[in-house]
């Protein structure tokens, strides 16, 4: 499997306009971008599969890969690469059940022991954080810390991808901690020019 180092997870904030910054990015990133579709809990399944539906199209003419985050179901119906899941959704043996083998599955964790329980129940990378703090999402556990990525990837043979408050200045620091990629959303959706922003992100991941 050869993942794509920048992932761009959507952002669930009403009024905001997915479809348009995963666009800008996909043209500068290409097939080095991983879209992962992300909605809110309160988003009906419908709305899910519109959205994830448009960005498997958008991603296809781009070479580039489209998971969906958390609703196998989504993923499996709009013809999705993969999906990603965490601790609140189908454990990571179910999902690799439901998806089958040739899916790309993500899951979450923070430390090396769930590392590698996801690992050996069929994970195809890690999705590895907060990192740093973050406002996109409530609720989570304290920062990790580059120190905490590398705790993490020297536990497994599968990528690592950092995330939460992942910046392009943060991104060396990341990758020297051991991680093959980054996922963000802020630092895309909330950049005056993503297109730009993507270029960025890119460079500092030496792609
Ligand atoms: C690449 C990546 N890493 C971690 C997450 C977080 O997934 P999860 O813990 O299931 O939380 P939600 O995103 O579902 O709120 C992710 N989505 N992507
Ligand atoms: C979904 C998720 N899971 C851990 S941090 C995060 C959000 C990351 O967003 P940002 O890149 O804006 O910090
Ligand atoms: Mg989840």
């Amino acid at each position: 499997m050869s993942l794509g180092r920048l992932h761009l997870v959507t952002d669930t904030r009403p009024g905001r306009d997915p479809l348009a910054v995963a666009r800008a990015a996909l043209g500068v990133a290409g097939r080095e971008l991983v879209v992962q579709v992300r909605v809110e809990d309160s988003a009906t399944d419908r709305e899910a599969y519109e959205l994830a539906g448009r960005m498997v199209e958008l991603c296809a003419s781009a070479g580039a890969t489209c998971l969906v985050n958390d609703r196998l179901h989504v993923a499996l119906a709009v013809g999705a690469a993969g999906a990603h899941v965490g601790a609140d959704d189908l454990p990571v043996d179910a999902a690799r059940r439901v998806l089958g083998p040739a899916a790309v599955l993500g899951a979450t964790a923070r430390a090396p022991g769930t590392a590698r329980a996801a690992v050996a129940a069929g994970a195809d990378y890690l999705g590895v954080g907060p990192c740093h703090a973050t406002g996109t999402k409530a609720g989570l556990p304290p920062p990790i810390g580059p120190a905490g990525v590398t705790a993490v990837a020297d536990a497994v043979p599968v990528p690592v991808v950092a995330i939460g408050g992942v910046t392009a200045d943060r991104v060396a620091g990341l990758r020297g901690a051991g991680a093959y990629g980054v996922a963000v959303v802020a630092a895309l959706a909330d950049a005056a020019d993503p297109a730009r922003a993507t270029a960025e992100l890119l460079a500092a991941l030496g792609c």
